[in-house]
């Protein structure tokens, strides 16, 4: 980009946000390092493959092959690097609190980079993170290399044009040189700077997924009110929606919120207030209406049938939502172990997932298309709302399985035209 200086960015974590981080900085004309500690990762990396499914994200790779390299060694990684990212994962530890221990280890191999002009954590981490990695960074004689937070809110699926097309960047940062110096880095970005203190900016992240997650979760209990009041939740959440104060978006009801976020960062958020002495009240209550919402799915095949011991019940997609191959905290694994440990057997079709062979996967069967996996079945459950189910001969579907009984958990087909086929159909919030 003509006038633009060329950075050189060392990024630490190639997972979802450390790739895309990495090859958008290269797209936008920056050389980039990327390093994590996974040799097969990094090895399929060089290689030229991408380890994760995200749109986009193998072309922009191999476009800026030039700009844009990975590695296990740390040397390598700050060779010349002006600015580290941190993009590592931040899991729930046990008390639910985010776990930081990937971060310090970053922060740790950093202590002898005085050649850099600041230090970024992406990672999504409790509000207070960035001044404990201040202090650190002074004590390591650091104190001339700058802090941001620059938190991510880009949706898996749509990682990358959410990166080069954002609503808002965020850099929380106590000094404006730094502040500026990310900002410019990201020159070639559609989309406004804000830039605040560290602290807001860390909270910034956990909100928006809460207010999210809250979207969701109020929906969701409206539809379990819309069943039985006789109203149809869709109708409403449309015309919800059309308040231009509440919006449309994340009215959409379901069968649960999951994924890698949602449910680690509101209870991460959940927790920096217990920390604090202060019980969140209505995030503690959007996170049970989510927890219910799954197992009300369950409960349901359980009223129909009568009981689940012995039957045979599919589960159409095992994301947490299409478009990705993520399984983490999917809300089919906790139908698949709920169903299981009724005494059902559980057979699964998904286009992209790849769960791990544990519990509850290993006890349950896998099938290559939807019409295979309901083969026989006396139930089925929509899960996820894959454009591949819209295409399944429903009609013939229907003569497979033992019994037609189909739970339609992201409401995507037309209850009147499902019971025209002879499915006992149940969906969410809808009569
Ligand atoms: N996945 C998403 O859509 C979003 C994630 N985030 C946040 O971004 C952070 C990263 O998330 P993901 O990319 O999904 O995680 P991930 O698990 O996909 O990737 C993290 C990577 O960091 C590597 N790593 C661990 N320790 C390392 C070290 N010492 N040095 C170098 N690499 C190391 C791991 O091997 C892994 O490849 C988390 O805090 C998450 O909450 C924020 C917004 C969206
Ligand atoms: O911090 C993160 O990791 C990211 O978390 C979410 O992104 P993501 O988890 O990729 O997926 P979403 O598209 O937000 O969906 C999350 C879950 O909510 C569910 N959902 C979403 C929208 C809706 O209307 N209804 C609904 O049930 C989805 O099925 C899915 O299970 C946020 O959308 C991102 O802004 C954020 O950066």
């Amino acid at each position: 980009m003509v006038g633009k200086p060329e950075r050189h960015v060392a990024v630490f974590g190639a997972g979802y946000i450390g790739l895309v981080t990495g090859a958008c900085l290269a797209e936008l004309g920056h050389r980039v390092v990327v390093r994590d500690i996974d040799p097969d990762k990094v090895a399929l990396l060089r290689a030229g493959d991408v380890p994760i499914y995200e749109p986009g994200l193998g072309d922009l790779i191999a476009r800026n092959k030039e700009r844009l390299t990975f590695t296990l060694d740390l040397a390598e990684t700050l060779d010349g690097a002006e600015i580290a990212y941190v993009c590592v994962d931040t899991p729930p530890s046990p008390s639910g609190d985010a776990d930081l221990s990937r971060l310090w280890t970053v922060v740790k191999s950093l202590e002898g980079a005085a050649h850099l002009r600041a230090v970024v954590v992406k990672s999504t981490v409790p509000v207070g993170t960035g001044a404990r990695v201040r202090a650190a960074l002074d004590a390591a004689g650091l104190a001339h290399v700058g802090y941001a937070a620059n938190p991510e809110f880009t949706a898996e699926g749509r990682a990358v044009t959410d990166f080069l097309r954002p609503d808002r960047i965020v850099i929380g940062s106590a000094d404006e040189a730094t502040a500026a110096l990310i900002a410019e880095l990201h020159e070639g970005v559609e989309g406004p700077v804000v830039v605040m203190d560290v602290r807001s900016a860390e909270m910034v992240k956990l909100a928006s997924n809460a207010l999210l997650a809250t979207k969701i979760s109020f929906i969701n209990e409206i539809a379990t009110l819309c069943e039985k009041t006789g109203a149809d939740v869709e109708e409403v959440a449309r015309a919800v929606g059309l308040d231009h104060r509440l919006g449309p978006h994340f009215l959409r009801p379901g069968i649960g919120w999951g994924g890698s976020c949602f449910p680690k960062d509101s209870e991460a958020l959940r927790q920096l207030a217990s920390n604090t002495g202060y019980h969140l009240q209505l995030l503690s209550a959007v996170i049970d209406v989510n927890n219910l919402q799954k197992r009300r799915a369950v409960q349901k095949l359980h009223d129909e049938l009568g009981t689940l011991a012995g039957m045979r019940v599919a589960l159409l997609g095992l994301t947490f939502k299409p478009g990705t191959d993520d399984m983490r905290e999917a809300p089919s694994t906790v139908l698949a172990a709920r169903l299981l440990a009724e005494g059902a057997e559980v057979r699964c079709w998904d286009p992209m997932a790849r769960p791990a062979a544990v519990e509850p996967w290993s006890s349950t069967t896998r099938h290559p298309t939807p019409e295979l996996a309901l083969e026989g079945a006396d139930a089925a459950i929509v899960v996820t709302e894959w454009p591949q189910l819209k295409e399944v001969d429903w009609a013939g579907a229907a003569s497979v399985m033992r019994r037609p009984v189909l739970y339609d958990g992201r409401n995507l087909f037309d209850p009147a035209a499902m019971r025209e086929l002879g499915y006992t159909y149940m969906s969410v919030g809808r009569p």
